[in-house]
C-alpha cells in the first residue's frame, strides 16, 4: 500500500495527520512531496515511517492513492510531472473546486475523485463532498468513502453544485468564525467582560447549536422557536438581526460564484491554453 500526497500546506498538513490520527493511515504507507521541503520534514519528524519524496514524480509513482493538494494554479507544473508515473490502476484524488473531473481524465491515464474536504475534519467532524470521475468502480467510490469517513461525513454531490457546497462546507467554518468573533466583540463592549470567557461562551453554544441541528435533527427554524418567548428579548434582537442580515449570504454566495468561474477559465487557459488545445 502505498498513498501519496503533493502539497503539505494547510490542507494537505490536515489530512495526513487526520488520517493518521484516525488510524485509516499509517505513515510508514504515505508519501509527501511538496515544493517547501521544510513542511515534508516536520510531517516526517513528527510521524516516523513517513517517507519524504524527492519529487512529485515520486510521490506518484505506484501510489495506489494520490492526493492533489496544490491550489489550482499549481495543477498544470504538477501534471506534468506526474503524468509519466500513472497508471490506470491508480487513484488520483483532486481537493480543489474549479479542477474539474472531465479536465484530468482527460489529462492522466488514471481513475479520478474530487473530494472536498473541510477544516473541521481535523476535528473529525464536518462533511467531505465526494464527486466521482467515470473510471472508478463502485468498490474505489467505497473505498474512498470510508477512507473519509474516518474524520468526516462524506457527501455525495453532483460536480455543478460544489461551488454552493463548498461554500456551506468548507468556507462556512471562516465564515461563522467570523461571526462568532463579531459577537464575542460586541459583548466585550457591551458590557466589558472578560474575552477569555466570552469565547468559551460563544464556542460551547455554537457547538450545542450544531449538536440540536445535527444529532437531535432540529430545524434551524424549530431551534429559533425553542429559543424565542414570543415579546422576549431573543425575539427583539432576532428582529435586528434579521434585517441587517437579510441578503448578507446571497451576496456571499455571489461572489464565491464570480470568483468560481474566474478560477474555472484560468484553470482551463492553464490546461489547456486559452483556445482549449494545448495540453501541459
Ligand atoms: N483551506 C481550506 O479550508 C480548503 C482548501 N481546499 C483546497 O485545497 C487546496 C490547497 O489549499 P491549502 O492547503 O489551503 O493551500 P496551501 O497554500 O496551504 O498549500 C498548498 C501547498 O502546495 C505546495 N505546492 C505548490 N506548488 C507545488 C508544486 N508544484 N509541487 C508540490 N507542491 C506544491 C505549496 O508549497 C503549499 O505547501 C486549494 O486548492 C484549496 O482550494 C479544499 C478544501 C478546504
Ligand atoms: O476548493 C475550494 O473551493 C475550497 C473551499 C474552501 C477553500 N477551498
Amino acid at each position: 500500500m502505498k498513498i501519496g500526497f503533493i502539497g503539505a500546506g494547510s490542507m494537505g498538513s490536515l489530512l495526513i495527520e487526520a488520517f493518521i490520527q484516525a488510524g485509516s493511515m499509517l505513515p510508514e504507507h504515505i508519501a509527501v512531496s511538496s515544493r517547501t521541503s521544510s513542511k515534508v520534514a516536520k510531517l516526517a519528524q513528527r510521524f516516523p515511517g513517513l517517507q519524504h519524496a524527492a519529487s512529485n514524480a515520486e510521490a506518484a509513482k505506484d501510489a495506489d492513492l494520490l492526493f492533489l493538494c496544490v491550489k489550482p494554479s499549481d495543477y498544470r507544473a504538477v501534471l506534468t510531472e506526474i503524468t509519466p508515473e500513472l497508471k490506470a490502476r491508480q487513484i488520483v484524488i483532486s481537493i480543489t473546486s474549479p479542477v474539474m473531473l472531465d479536465q484530468l481524465e482527460k489529462l492522466l491515464p488514471c481513475k479520478i475523485a474530487k473530494m472536498i474536504p473541510s477544516v473541521v475534519n481535523a476535528a473529525g467532524a464536518g462533511a467531505s463532498l465526494c464527486m466521482w470521475g467515470s473510471r472508478l468502480a463502485s468498490e474505489d467510490k467505497s473505498r474512498l468513502m470510508q477512507l473519509f469517513s474516518s474524520i468526516s461525513r462524506p457527501v455525495e454531490i453532483q460536480e455543478e453544485d460544489v461551488r454552493a457546497a463548498s461554500d456551506l462546507s468548507s468556507c462556512g467554518p471562516a465564515f461563522f468564525a467570523y461571526l462568532i468573533g463579531q459577537f464575542v466583540d460586541a459583548a466585550v463592549q457591551t458590557a466589558g467582560m472578560d474575552r477569555a470567557k466570552a469565547d468559551a461562551l460563544a464556542s460551547e453554544m455554537l457547538l450545542g447549536t450544531a449538536r440540536l441541528l445535527t444529532e437531535h435533527g432540529l430545524s434551524t427554524e424549530e431551534l429559533q422557536t425553542k429559543v424565542t418567548v414570543p415579546g422576549g428579548i431573543t425575539a427583539a434582537a432576532l428582529e435586528v438581526l434579521r434585517g441587517e442580515t437579510a441578503d448578507a449570504f446571497q451576496k456571499v454566495l455571489n461572489v464565491t460564484h464570480e470568483k468560481f468561474a474566474d478560477d474555472i477559465e484560468r484553470v482551463n487557459n492553464s490546461l489547456f491554453g486559452p483556445e482549449g488545445t494545448d495540453s501541459p
